[in-house]
């Protein structure tokens, strides 16, 4: 694999790596560091002890920003090793961010993967278009909902419309932490949310037994949808899947207002899907409305297609109808986007060099950046 071209999707709760050409992420890696472990300085052993007590895995991206940036390198490298990388100066990277970050943390981004992992050259991409690489359409919109970052992002003929690309910061970590809220407030459980293993048991249920109720009408669940029906938390006590906090979970994707500790006025993804749609040329809507597709792991609630067809529907001029479909992998959809994309000729031909960052630094990504709006790059 000398010379070719590493592929790091860059998530806020993980980290999918590979090489270009894979069809799915050769390593998945929690994007989580252990402070201790990395600290440059001897703690003490009192900050040992305390940071061992409140479990000190910490966060390395906090709603697609890098909040930990000594974790970054840790969390790559570790991630590298297991790839069984030897030598990441051999191998390009095109690393991925979420769309309408600050300039300077892409400038970061590239400093450390020149600096730390000492790759010989590098591209970032926005995440959210990639999903519909992964499916070879060059037209269409991507509702893309992950850990932390919920986006909607309409490509055209390969065109990012970018002036009509919306992004939120909430996610599926929100989701866990409100599923623990709602435990609290209806059953009285009473756990931390920083305990792991507290943390980790919230998101099984959330992701076995958690939907998306119909809009229209909520009595249209059957047991026939693919959750899992009961759940048995540790001390005994059964979730059933009948109890209404368990759909005014994933509720929260559609009002986040409303359910998560956001301003009020914090718009749903369907709200955010029409304001893509209707910011785009009247001459390319019914394109878009018609190709809209699900990607990120938050998407996988069984429901979700169906309810934001629904909703978006409702937003739209009839004339424009929508269709909402879901990638088979969402949670690999911008993986497989960017290791398409990174196999390339054209594309690899965009790489930032090391030679390019040495003259000019960091900023001259920004030169470099904007390659997917070239629409003969996926011809
Ligand atoms: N079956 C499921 N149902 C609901 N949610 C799920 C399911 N499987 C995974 N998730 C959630 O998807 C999220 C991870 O998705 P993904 O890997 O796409 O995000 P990310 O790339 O790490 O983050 P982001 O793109 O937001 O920066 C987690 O919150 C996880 O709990």
């Amino acid at each position: 694999m000398a010379g070719t071209p590493l592929v790091l999707d860059n998530g806020s709760g993980s980290v999918k790596v590979g090489y270009a050409g894979q069809q799915e992420p050769q390593v998945v890696y929690d994007n989580m560091y252990t402070a201790v472990r990395s600290s440059r300085h001897e703690p003490s052993k009192a900050t040992s002890e305390a940071l061992e007590k409140s479990n000190a895995r910490l966060h390395v991206m906090d709603h697609g920003i890098v909040s930990q940036w000594e974790g970054l390198v840790e969390v790559f490298k570790a991630a590298l090793d297991e790839m069984k990388v030897v030598d990441p100066s051999q191998h390009p990277c095109l690393v991925t961010e979420a769309p309408l970050n600050p300039t300077v943390h892409r400038e970061l981004l590239v400093e450390k993967l020149f600096e730390e992992l000492r790759v010989p050259a590098v591209q970032v991409v926005h995440s959210g278009a990639l999903a519909l690489y992964a499916i070879n359409r060059r037209t269409g919109l991507v509702i893309e909902v992950g850990d932390g970052v919920a986006q909607t992002v309409p490509l055209f003929d390969s065109y990012v419309v970018f002036n009509a690309v919306q992004r939120r910061d909430f996610g599926g970590r929100d989701l866990t932490a409100y599923l623990g809220e709602l435990l609290q407030k209806e059953l009285g459980y009473k756990e931390a949310l920083a305990d792991e293993v507290w943390w980790t048991q919230l998101q099984t249920v959330k992701e076995r037994m958690c939907r998306v109720t119909p809009q229209a009408s909520p009595s249209r669940i059957s047991r026939q949808d693919p959750v899992q029906q009961e759940y048995k938390l540790p001390d005994g006590k059964v979730l059933d899947w009948e109890q209404g906090l368990l759909s005014q979970c994933a509720e929260a994707l559609f009002q986040p207002g409303q359910h998560l500790k956001l301003d009020e006025e914090a718009e749903g993804i369907h709200k955010m899907a029409a304001s893509s749609v209707l910011g785009c040329g009247l001459d390319i809507q019914k394109s878009l409305a018609n190709n809209v597709v699900l990607s990120g792991g938050s998407t996988l609630f069984p429901g979700m297609c169906q309810r934001v067809q629904e909703e978006l529907q409702r937003l739209l001029p009839s004339a424009v109808k929508a269709k909402v479909t879901r990638v088979s992998k969402p949670t690999y959809a911008a993986f497989m986007g960017g290791s398409i994309l990174a196999s390339m000729s054209d594309l690899q031909k965009t790489f930032m060099t090391r030679g390019e960052y040495l003259e000019y630094g960091a900023s001259f990504i920004h030169n470099k950046s904007v390659s997917l709006t070239k629409p003969h790059m996926m011809s």
